[in-house]
């Protein structure tokens, strides 16, 4: 049977991302009333406890995290950056867009998540486990080599991929994305870079702005290694089923990676506050499935996922649950209380906007090998 790793610790959920009014900073002067922050610990610590309370977790090789070096963050980032955040590390301060705030000793935390994917990743690679699943806090994908944004102080799934690459000699890694926003921190870490094939699909333009277009698809030697499928508001499972078949499968087979990882965030689920779509568990479930099978397939099932956005705190544990099961081989799946609803709302289907934004990028796979 499977041996799936997971990553998940307490101190994950004491990033502190204060208040603020939800995307900005709380002004009176201009009527933005203090609000918990959008990327707050509660949707993250709620997947935890349903994989605690549910049982999956006694299926699960519980893997310990252990925080980045500064080599690692190096790998992705610039000096420049980890100085900005070492410098505010004992007051708080923000990530550096103004909308990523941390309290004090974020810098530990934010070490913490990128070296919980780390260790997961390491532990897939080593053959100590089959798959695995890094729950990690803050997040990473918008993070940049000088700039941190979107929630994301360093670039989790990038350092992990950079790190395995040089401590482990991998050779090609995909990442695919499946956050409803752009990948755009991973996708600049690798922008000329053939080994490291990033796949993004997100809500089109949803964040950050005008960012991730199909058009974008990487420079130099890494021209065509960055697949880029943003989605129209509205697009449902069948959408983004269709998206994952259609392009990011193909990709992957054209690639040939000897890893994938998979940047987790379940924010295009059907009652996200931060996007439009309408994508269930049963979803979700499927785009697990159809990758977790494409990693059996083509590297000997070596597969990490990390988490990244998702945050309605009701329904990504039952999102980010299924997918957990589907690692770990799980054969009768925790039902979804909410399927008899979100399954059946109207469009749920492949619409024809969505296949002409998903056969635009099809056409871009060719170029891949
Ligand atoms: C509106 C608005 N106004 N302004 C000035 C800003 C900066 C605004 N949106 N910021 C956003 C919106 C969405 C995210 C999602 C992150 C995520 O979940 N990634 O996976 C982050 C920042
Ligand atoms: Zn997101």
């Amino acid at each position: 049977r499977m041996s799936t790793g997971y990553v998940y610790h307490e101190v994950y959920g004491w990033h502190d991302t204060g208040t603020h009014a939800g995307l900005l900073p709380a002004d009176p002067r201009r009527g933005l009333q203090p609000h918990r922050h959008f990327e707050n610990a509660e949707a993250k610590r709620r997947v935890h406890e349903l994989v605690v309370v549910s049982g999956l977790v006694d299926r699960l090789t519980r893997l310990a995290p252990r925080p980045v070096t500064d080599e690692e963050v190096l790998l992705v980032h610039t000096p420049g950056h980890l100085a900005r955040l070492v410098a505010a590390n004992d007051t708080g301060g923000d990530a550096g867009d103004g909308g990523s705030p941390f309290g004090p000793g974020g810098l530990d935390v934010a070490r913490l998540a990128a070296g919980g994917v780390v260790r997961a990743v390491e532990a897939v690679v080593d053959g100590e486990v089959d798959n695995a699943y890094a729950l990690v806090r803050p997040p990473g994908h918008h993070a940049l080599a000088d700039v941190g944004m979107g929630f994301c102080l360093l670039g989790n799934v990038a350092i992990a991929a950079a790190s395995v690459r040089r401590s482990r000699g991998v050779g090609r890694i995909a990442v695919v994305d499946i956050d409803v926003h752009h990948g755009n921190g991973t996708q600049a870490a690798f922008e000329d870079d053939p080994d490291v094939l990033t796949i993004s699909v997100h809500q089109d333009r949803v964040f950050p702005p005008d960012s991730g277009h199909v058009t974008e698809r990487g420079s130099g030697a890494g021209f065509g290694y960055a697949l880029n499928l943003p989605l129209p508001p509205g697009t449902g499972n069948g959408g983004y089923l269709e998206a994952v078949r259609r392009v990011v499968l193909p990709a992957l087979r054209r690639f040939r990676p000897d890893l994938i990882l998979v940047a987790a965030g379940f924010d295009a689920n059907a009652v996200d506050p931060l996007a439009r779509m309408m994508v269930t568990a049963s979803g979700y479930r499927e785009i697990g499935r159809m990758l977790v099978d494409e990693a059996a397939a083509l590297c000997g099932g070596r597969i990490a996922f990390a988490h990244e956005g998702g945050y309605d705190p009701v329904y990504v544990p039952f999102c980010a649950h299924a997918v957990i099961e589907v690692l770990a081989g799980v054969e009768e799946p925790l039902e979804d209380p909410f399927a008899v609803n979100f399954d059946n709302q109207g469009q749920q289907e492949l619409q024809p906007h969505q296949d002409a934004a998903i056969a635009a990028a099809e056409k871009l796979v060719a170029d891949i090998g």
